[in-house]
């Protein structure tokens, strides 16, 4: 049966900003209170989707969610129409209103853990929502995501739905941000890497001192129980809490991995000699193929180099013939090291053999790039049968989605907008059609 790697990227949302959310990530900081460009972010988005779409990948597209979230503001308190909610939390509390309107769900690499059905007890693909306790704003996202999932996965024979982790910080769980799937083939089965933070019920254990590990142990082992995962498929790895530190605040920041290569910055984990040992013994039982650890030493790359460009935020993608793409952000080729790495990195010995650059600089001034957009799912043919066909990319879908922006999105925000009503509608009407265009029925709480 023929197999694949569907990535699903966020479409970004009308109400796309940059509001300084994110303490720990270094883009986001310094970008606060910036005017942003929802039209060309959503844009360049579908740029992507679209050349990935081109080079014979299956990629997909999910839906924004409702921005602001006036839900969470009647729960704060603030009371009565839309327009004297908005007003009240503008005077009152305007950095929560600023939460509240964030575009991050746009980051599906933060939507949910996957694991595919090769790996699952019952072959099933089980998805999890990410609780993401650890950011205000992102703690908004797991139900809409939920509802989301199950109607683009919408069939029980197929794909198993979990409820996502309690919400708190114990069980902070960031999902695929943090998680890598090592295999042979999409189809068959492989080690699933989890990488936390910090052991939520263990203080005696390493942690960071100045950034929030978002992610813990626990969550870790939460998921891979959902997903009924063998043992002998799982590694559960710290992350180095020293580049937590220094803006590393998901493992997606300083490794990639894909397939039988995981491409590694020296510095992303602790125990790194024991761990690669549980990966290599792990994965030669699963797969025949060699596996390549691809380390970039920190005299080539530094940590804070690789925080801003994004040199390991980036998709390792099967080109065919047992070769892969990684697909970077302009920054990369920005940088001249980080672009001579990459150009002497494709001629080495390892199946990475290109490097494709793409402008989501509009994401990545929020710190997302390539990779924090996208959202993998291994899926064989009658699981991709299964998937809700129209969030598919085609050429149809393209056309479609760049009239739809075209025709609902603002060219600039900036934060004295989010104080205007008819943003509210305007995004309303913009959620309605897309809903409609992506045939996922009523996802959204005002159409509930
Ligand atoms: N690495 C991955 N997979 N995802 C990147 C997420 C970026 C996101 N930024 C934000 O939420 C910033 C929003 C703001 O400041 O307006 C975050 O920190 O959670």
């Amino acid at each position: 049966m023929k197999h694949f790697e569907a990535n699903f990227d966020g479409l970004v949302g009308p109400t796309h900003n940059y509001a300084g959310l994110s303490v720990g990530n270094v883009a986001s900081l310094n970008n606060a209170k910036d005017t942003s460009n929802p039209k060309s972010a959503a844009k360049q988005g579908l740029q992507k989707m679209k050349a990935l779409h081109d080079m014979g990948l299956v990629q997909g597209v999910l839906a924004p969610h409702e921005r602001p979230d006036l839900d969470a503001l009647r729960r704060l308190g603030f009371s009565g129409s839309d327009t004297s909610v908005l007003e009240q939390a503008a005077k009152q509390a305007p950095q929560v209103l600023r939460a509240v309107y964030s575009a991050s769900s746009m980051w599906t690499a933060n939507a949910a853990t996957v694991s595919p059905s090769a790996d699952t007890a019952d072959k099933k693909v089980h998805f999890t929502p990410a609780n993401l306790t650890n950011k205000f704003h992102r703690s908004l996202e797991p139900e809409t995501s939920g509802r989301i999932l199950k109607a683009m996965f919408n069939n029980e024979q197929h794909f198993a739905h979990h409820q996502h982790l309690p919400d708190n910080d114990h069980f902070g769980d960031e999902g695929a941000a943090n998680h890598t799937r090592l295999c042979g083939e999409y189809d068959q089965a492989g080690v699933e890497l989890f990488v936390y933070g910090r052991h939520a019920f263990d203080s005696s254990k390493p942690a960071p001192v100045k950034y929030p590990a978002r992610h813990t142990y626990e969550a870790c082992e939460a998921v891979s129980r959902l997903h009924q995962l063998d043992e002998s498929g799982v590694v559960y790895m710290q992350q180095n809490p020293d580049v937590i530190d220094q803006g590393v605040f998901h493992n997606d920041v300083i490794s990639v991995g894909n397939q039988n290569v995981l491409f590694y910055h020296e510095q992303a984990f602790l125990n790194t000699a024991e761990k690669f040992k549980e990966i290599q013994s792990k994965f030669a039982k699963k797969s025949d193929k060699e596996f390549h650890f691809i380390k970039v030493a920190t005299d080539q790359v530094s940590v804070e180099q690789a925080v801003k460009t994004y040199l390991f935020n980036t998709q390792l993608v099967d080109i065919g013939n047992g070769h892969m793409a990684i697909i970077a952000p302009m920054e990369c080729k920005e940088n001249p090291s980080v672009s001579a790495y990459l150009d002497n990195l494709i001629t080495q010995n390892t199946p990475i053999k290109q490097v494709n650059y793409f402008d989501v600089k509009q994401s990545m001034r929020n710190g997302g790039g390539p990779a924090c957009l996208r959202l993998r799912v291994a899926l064989n043919e009658q699981e991709l049968a299964a998937t809700n066909q129209n969030v598919l990319m085609s050429e149809q879908l393209f056309s479609t989605l760049n009239t739809w922006v075209d025709k609902h999105y603002r060219d600039e925000l900036s934060e004295s907008d989010l104080r205007d009503p008819m943003l509210v509608i305007e995004t309303r009407a913009a959620l309605d059609e897309l809903t409609q265009i992506l045939n996922l029925g009523s996802v959204y709480p005002f159409q509930r």
